[in-house]
């Protein structure tokens, strides 16, 4: 059985226009995020910009949420998350923001309402960090990077 985490979200002042993250379908894993740019925001060709969401989040402990992006957006126009996915803490209560980054040809011009990301949430484990001399020995040891060939 699915656990049901209530996560409560903050539309911050001057955004009323626009709607609290949305699925698209019921079973999404992603709620879209919209722009709250106040105007129109053209990212050109290399060009990395920090998009206002108007949204805050408060959800349990237990949760982390991750800002992805839409695969459309990449797909069509080269425009993805520069640090995706971005980490929000449970602990935040600033404006989700998104970092979009063109890797296009083309400049991309983004308008207010826009759904340029989405959020996922995660459940994450409990962990804690000890220190140690050694560690346990394993078959791969310290191979990685493309290792075992292509
Ligand atoms: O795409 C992102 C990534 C982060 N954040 C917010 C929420 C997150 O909880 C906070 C800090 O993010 P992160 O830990 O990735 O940034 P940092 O560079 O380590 O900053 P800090 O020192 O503030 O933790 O910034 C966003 O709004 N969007």
């Amino acid at each position: 059985m699915h656990l049901l985490y209530n996560v409560r979200i903050q539309q911050l002042p001057g955004n009323d226009d626009l709607s609290i993250p949305e699925r698209m379908s019921e079973s999404a894993a992603g709620f879209d995020l919209q722009a709250a740019v106040m105007d129109e925001t053209v990212l050109e060709p290399g060009e990395r910009v920090l998009i206002p969401t108007g949204i805050a989040l408060e959800m349990p402990e237990e949760l982390e949420a991750q800002v992805r992006p839409r695969s459309g957006l990449a797909l069509k126009h080269g425009i993805t998350l520069l640090n995706s996915p971005g980490t929000i803490d449970s602990d935040y209560r600033g404006e989700v923001k998104v970092i979009l980054h063109n890797h296009g040809q083309e400049p991309f011009s983004i308008r207010r309402g826009e759904r340029i990301a989405q959020l996922v949430f995660q459940e994450l484990p409990k962990v804690r960090i000890t220190q140690a001399r050694e560690l346990s020995a394993t078959e791969r040891g310290s191979g990685g990077f493309g290792h075992t060939g292509k």
